[in-house]
């Protein structure tokens, strides 16, 4: 196993002590057109600022004198077993932040008992990614307007050995990044995204104006798929749907009434701007939902009481995006181990502290919101 320590030395990585440790660690790591790909939101990035703001306004009700001396953060996520209810969400072209790109986040995900969902724009092949993730993994998937493609990459997710499906709903056309339409982002020569297209596809997207991706994507993308169109989905595919992108009770009810999971999400800020955190949103949809899906949420989560928070109020996981990055960029895999660890055991440390030794003593009494 190659591992990359390009650009940070494995010191640096030691010592730092929080997700922004790795953040800035990562941030150094990357060069302009990588760094504002990742970072940035839609538009103004109110919501993207909002996200962490939601999380940071809520206030905790931790309970004392509780035997703690042992916590037990273990859960799962569609029977899946997971270390701590922390995953990573899906993000395209690890490979614009490290070498190992994709094979680095999913043997990190893998080594720390963790879940990744692998993006349809990764750098890396599926098969690749889903022999090094070793079933840790769940497939992302953007309907293309070419059905029998988005089809093949179905059939060979489940092949690779991925366990669940993760239908994007919130991206029909991609949200305007401003300073990627300013400074026209644009894949570097070196990567591709195998799962979509041959190299030679994306070299005649036009670069010419504003951002290569969002051209890209406009001509790719189904943008005529609605709830009646999941029957079709469904049939696709054997493996359970988890519709990424749900913002609302209305539609989180539409979901289950589909047989689909939840995942709170507003795509990090970077598609509808001034949209609901996540967090905010995630109350209504538990409620909505009342049982009959699981729910996932991400945005803005970087630190053990968010985690912490989310799973109170009903999430069955949180799935990090850029944090991920951040580490990845850092470190390679090294750098996403250490940023699953860290969090882990700030989540860890934030339960004993709430007085609550077993993921089911998280409930919504631990939360003012
Ligand atoms: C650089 C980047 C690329 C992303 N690519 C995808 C993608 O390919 N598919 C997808 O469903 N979501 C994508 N997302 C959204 C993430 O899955 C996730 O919803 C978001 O990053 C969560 O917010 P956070 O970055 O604050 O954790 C991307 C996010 C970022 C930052
Ligand atoms: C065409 C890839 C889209 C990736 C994405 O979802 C994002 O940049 O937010």
């Amino acid at each position: 196993m190659t591992l990359h320590n390009l650009n940070t030395p494995g010191d640096a990585l030691r010592d730092a002590v929080n997700l922004a440790d790795i953040e800035a660690l990562g941030r150094a790591a990357l060069d302009r057109n990588a760094l504002e790909y990742y970072a940035s939101g839609a538009n103004d990035e109110h919501t993207l600022r909002e996200n962490r703001a939601a999380f940071t306004r809520a206030r905790l009700r931790p309970r004392v004198l509780v035997d703690v001396s042992g916590v037990d953060t273990r859960t799962s996520v569609l029977g899946l077993p997971l270390s701590s209810p922390i995953g990573i969400a899906p993000s395209a072209f690890h490979g614009l932040a490290h070498p190992d790109a994709e094979r680095a986040t999913a043997r990190a995900a893998h080594a720390r008992d963790s879940v990744m969902t692998l993006s349809t724009f990764s750098n890396t092949p599926i098969e690749t990614v889903g022999a090094d993730a070793q079933g840790r993994f769940w497939f992302q998937l953007y309907l293309l307007r070419d059905r029998a493609h988005s089809r093949a990459m179905l059939d060979r997710a489940q092949a690779a050995g991925a366990r669940a499906l993760v239908f994007t709903v919130d991206a029909p056309y991609l949200g305007r990044r401003e300073v990627n339409e300013r400074h026209r982002f644009a894949l570097p020569a070196h990567l591709g995204a195998p799962n979509v297209a041959s190299r030679d596809a994306l070299a005649q997207v036009e670069t010419d104006s504003g951002s290569q991706l969002a051209n890209y994507f406009r001509d790719l993308a189904d943008k005529t798929f609605t709830w009646h169109d999941l029957a079709w989905l469904r049939e696709q595919t054997p493996l359970p749907i988890i519709l990424k992108g749900i913002l609302t009770a209305e539609d989180a009810v539409l979901a289950a009434e589909h047989g689909c999971h939840v995942w709170v999400s507003n795509h990090g800020g970077r598609q509808l701007d001034t949209a609901i955190s996540s967090f905010e949103a995630l109350p209504e949809i538990v409620d909505a939902v009342a049982g009959r899906s699981e729910i996932y949420l991400d945005g803005g989560v970087t630190r053990g009481t968010d985690v912490l928070k989310a799973v109170a109020l009903g999430a069955r996981a949180v799935f990090l995006g850029r944090a991920a990055l951040w580490g990845l960029a850092a470190a390679g895999q090294n750098g996403v181990e250490r940023t699953l660890t860290l969090l882990e055991d700030e989540f860890r440390l934030a339960m004993a502290l709430c007085g609550a030794a077993r993921i089911e003593h998280l409930t919504p009494a631990l939360v003012r919101l």
